[in-house]
């Protein structure tokens, strides 16, 4: 069991992490070399195909179990403007993903994935961040649990994805506390906001930095200050996947903020996760620039729900359908292998 007890036990957690299968991707890639196509042809494809197998330390990975776990939560900061739909939108969505309407739910299906969504006191807004902590200690370590406990050991790769009303403002101002530079440069228009509500925004996200000042320079406070419930979960559903060496695709700008956490807080932290998409909200770009992520579809799509992740399950289920299922040069009998 992974001591989660309290910040000190989360942060050693999160600078204790077993790294992948180097024989497993070296098995790989050798298998790679003997398919039936010029090397290096299917491009990021192999690369995919490698990844996954040394995450899932096996040189023949499979995507037979893989996790969707959409994590939902209430924002104290909505109550600013700073989004174009209101707060109570959130619990009515879960209830549309419970009800199979969401478009996850359709790009669940599709992706052959099991959708979890896990409402985290969505009845309970976290605390306006501009005039104190989004969450206490102990609320924020009560979703990092969650987190972290929605994982199962046998899934062949985790999805991750959020449902919250003004999330891309906690998202601006946690990547503004991890990367630095002013709101301006982090927020988007989120929902639709129009050009008041993304000064509001900015705005929003300057007094939380004034505000929390020096204590945002460490990132696991960072995600208690001025993250959101839902942000939390993310980061430890991230983190369990890199204690059980799951492979993880992120989603959009939330989902890659709550997650650049533990990229803070070990050098390596994300070296599981592949990004999925890079959203339309405007800083996912530069985010993940920070992060050295490189996207995977850039479909111009910036709705969160893990939709980006979901997506692109697509093309890691082409990599592999690649990978394990070519011919050898020596099986085909195609000269030149
Ligand atoms: C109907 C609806 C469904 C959604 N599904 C995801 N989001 C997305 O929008 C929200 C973030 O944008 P902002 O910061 O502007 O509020 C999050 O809930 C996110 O998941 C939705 C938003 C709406 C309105
Ligand atoms: O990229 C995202 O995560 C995103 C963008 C807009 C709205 N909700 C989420």
């Amino acid at each position: 069991m992974t001591d989660l007890s309290s910040m000190d036990a989360i942060r050693a957690a999160c600078r204790d992490l077993p790294q992948g299968d180097d024989e497993a991707a070296r098995a790989a890639a050798a298998r790679q070399a003997t398919l039936t196509k010029p090397p290096g042809s299917l491009g990021r494809l192999e690369e995919i195909a490698i990844f996954l197998a040394r995450w899932q330390g096996r040189a023949q990975p499979v995507l037979e179990r893989v996790e969707i776990l959409v994590f939902a939560g209430s924002h104290g900061v909505a109550a600013r403007g700073v989004s174009a739909f209101p707060a109570e939108v959130t619990q009515q969505m879960v209830a549309n993903f419970a009800a199979g309407g969401a478009a996850i739910n359709q790009l669940a299906g599709v992706a052959g994935a099991r959708l979890s969504v896990i409402p985290l006191d969505v009845e309970r807004p976290t605390g306006d961040f501009t005039c104190g902590p989004a969450m206490s200690e102990t609320a924020f370590i009560h979703s990092v649990r969650a987190g972290f406990e929605a994982v199962r050991a046998d899934a062949d790769l985790v999805c991750l994805g959020e449902m919250g009303i003004a999330n891309t403002t906690a998202a601006a101002a946690l990547a503004a506390a991890l990367f630095g530079g002013a709101g301006e440069g982090w927020v988007g228009r989120g929902t639709g906001v129009d050009d008041a509500g993304l000064t509001r925004k900015a705005d929003v996200v300057n007094a939380a930095l004034a505000f929390h000042g020096g204590a945002l320079a460490d990132p696991l406070a960072a995600l208690r200050l001025v993250g959101g419930r839902e942000l939390a979960a993310m980061f430890g559903a991230a983190l369990a996947a890199r204690r059980l060496r799951i492979p993880l695709l992120i989603d959009g700008f939330v989902c890659t903020a709550a997650v650049a956490p533990l990229a803070r807080l070990a050098g390596h932290g994300l070296a599981h996760a592949l990004a999925g998409h890079v959203s339309a909200e405007a800083a996912h770009r530069r985010l993940l620039e920070e992060l050295g992520l490189a996207p995977l579809v850039d479909l111009g799509m910036r709705l969160g729900e893990g939709s980006g992740a979901a997506v692109a399950v697509l093309l890691l289920r082409a990599a592999l359908a690649c990978h394990n299922g070519m011919a050898t040069f020596a099986q085909a009998g195609v000269a030149g292998g």
